[in-house]
């Protein structure tokens, strides 16, 4: 039993945002009043202009707003803002955490990558951070990362604090039970789902399993 959720990460680049929304339903249908309900999708896309991540939450907002899915923009507090995003995502390299909130107010949810380190951890979660993200727990082709995880981190994460957690990295429905195990609030996905051979839908269905039935 388990309350892990599935948290969505979109791929870095949409060419076709009409095709994409469409298929995001789809997958949202699927897994509605499932134990795979999608918690979060954040919209993550690298090398392209504000205008171009502004339109596509303008796309994506109206599904996640009907699925009760709360959407983040990865890296631009600003754009978050501007969009109407439930929040940001940000990395250590990103608009630091005190600028964020500044930036999105009290009631924005605010996440930041904290790789394998406890410390970074207990720094975000003590600024106020609504959640922390450790990884990468297995390989990936989505980003080039330098620092890998071990499930022991979410293990005495999970026991030490109450501020949620998020496992990334190379995370499919085969190899996500062990962090799930470990404590896991969420498992953040993107290219098992969105690159699955057998499409998003089936993976979908997947995940569902392997999250098994809800408490
Ligand atoms: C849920 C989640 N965790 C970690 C990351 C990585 O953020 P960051 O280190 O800023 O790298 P980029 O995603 O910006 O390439 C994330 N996006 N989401
Ligand atoms: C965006 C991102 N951040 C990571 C980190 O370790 O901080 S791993 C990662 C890629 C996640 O995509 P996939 O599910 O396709 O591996
Ligand atoms: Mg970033």
């Amino acid at each position: 039993m388990t309350d892990c959720q599935l948290y969505l990460i979109t791929p870095p680049a949409i060419d076709n945002l009409d095709g994409f929304a469409h298929l995001y339903a789809d997958v949202l249908t699927a897994g509605a009043d499932t134990p795979a309900q999608v918690a979060c999708l954040q919209l993550r896309l690298k090398d392209v202009t504000e205008e171009t991540i502004l339109r596509a939450a303008e796309a994506l907002l109206p599904l996640c707003r009907r699925f009760d899915v709360a959407l983040l923009i990865n890296d631009h507090p600003h754009l978050a803002r501007k969009a109407g995003a439930d929040g940001v995502h940000i990395g250590q390299s990103d608009t630091p955490y005190d600028e964020a909130r500044k930036i999105l107010g009290p009631d924005a949810s605010i996440g930041v990558t904290c790789h394998n380190s406890t410390h970074l951890a207990m720094e975000a979660g003590e600024a106020g951070a609504d959640y922390v993200a450790f990884g990468a727990f297995y390989p990936t082709e989505t980003k080039d990362v330098v620092h890998r995880a071990d499930p022991d981190i979410l293990d005495f994460w999970s026991r030490a604090t109450t501020v949620p957690c998020v496992a990334i990295g190379g995370i499919t429905p085969d190899n996500a039970a062990p962090l799930i195990e470990a404590g896991a609030d969420f498992i953040a996905v993107s290219s098992a789902l969105w690159n699955a051979s057998d499409g998003p839908v089936a993976a979908m269905g997947r995940f569902a399993a392997v999250l098994g039935p809800r408490p």
